[in-house]
């Protein structure tokens, strides 16, 4: 698909997982590419954004801005979270690898986020606690059907000892059932995901993915590009990583 020279393209990916997981610190390793100092409980959602070369190293090589939608966990927000998870082109999916119950609930998270995604006709759809996937046919069904690129990542990796992490990460079922990429991170500890590193490749792999999905199907009502101008608008103008991370670069 050919863009007009001055223009970025955009996708949004939406960041989900039990309150306390560590989503927003997440995000600012992604954004900022250092640990959050002091986080607090997402009110809403907070979005970020990062400065993805697509393809890089290749000649069809070009920035994307990825927007993280942080959605914050908490029950207290669950009937008003899905006016933001529609258009989304990616799902990140954060469990706390101390936390068993967190791993477990990532099923019915994507299983609200995509079936809210669809919009118009399940929009009086049950939210997470009471969601019921025989009647969707199935989260398989219904996954199947939205092939959505979805990444898991499991935190507070320096919580627990190392024999563990690897157990986890084989038996992570959603991400099997998904055939997604998973990784174990420490939030606070910008190696993690330090450039070149096989947490940071899986991760700009998966980026990727949810780009050339976002080519497939954008949809006529939501413009593929934005122009520089439109750059200025004041979601961009909040988020001071997108100047800093392209000085970076
Ligand atoms: N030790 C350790 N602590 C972490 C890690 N990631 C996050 N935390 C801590 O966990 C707490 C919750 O992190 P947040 O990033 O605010 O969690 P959240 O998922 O955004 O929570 P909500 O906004 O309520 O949905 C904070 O005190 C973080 O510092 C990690 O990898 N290791
Ligand atoms: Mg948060």
């Amino acid at each position: 698909m050919a863009n007009h020279a001055n223009a970025i393209n955009k996708v949004k990916i939406l960041v989900v997982g039990d309150s306390g997981v560590g989503k927003s610190s997440l995000v600012h390793l992604i954004c900022h590419g250092q640990a959050l100092s002091n986080s607090s409980w997402t009110i809403g959602c907070s979005v970020e954004v990062r400065v993805h070369e697509y393809r890089e190293g290749t000649p069809s090589q070009r920035p994307y801005f990825v927007e993280l939608w942080d959605v914050g966990g908490s029950n207290s927000h669950k009937n008003a979270r899905h006016v933001f998870y529609n258009p989304v082109h990616g799902i990140i999916l954060v469990h706390d690898l101390t936390n068993r119950k967190s791993q477990l609930n990532l099923r019915r998270w994507l299983s609200e986020v995509l079936i809210k995604e669809g919009g118009g006709t399940k929009a009086r759809t049950p939210l997470v606690e009471e969601f019921d996937a025989e009647q969707f046919g199935g989260f398989a069904q219904v996954y199947g059907v939205k092939k959505m690129p979805v990444f898991v990542v499991g935190t507070k990796q320096d919580q627990i000892a190392e024999v563990r992490t690897s157990v986890r990460v084989r038996t992570s079922s959603i991400a099997d059932e998904c055939a997604a990429d998973e990784i174990s991170v420490n939030c606070h500890d910008q190696r993690s995901l330090a450039p070149g590193s096989s947490n940071a490749v899986k991760l700009s792999r998966f980026f990727d993915k949810v780009i050339e999905r976002q080519q497939t199907t954008t949809s006529r009502a939501e413009p593929a590009g934005i122009s520089f101008l439109e750059r200025e608008n004041s979601m961009y103008r909040r988020n001071k990583s997108v100047s800093s991370f392209i000085a970076s670069n």
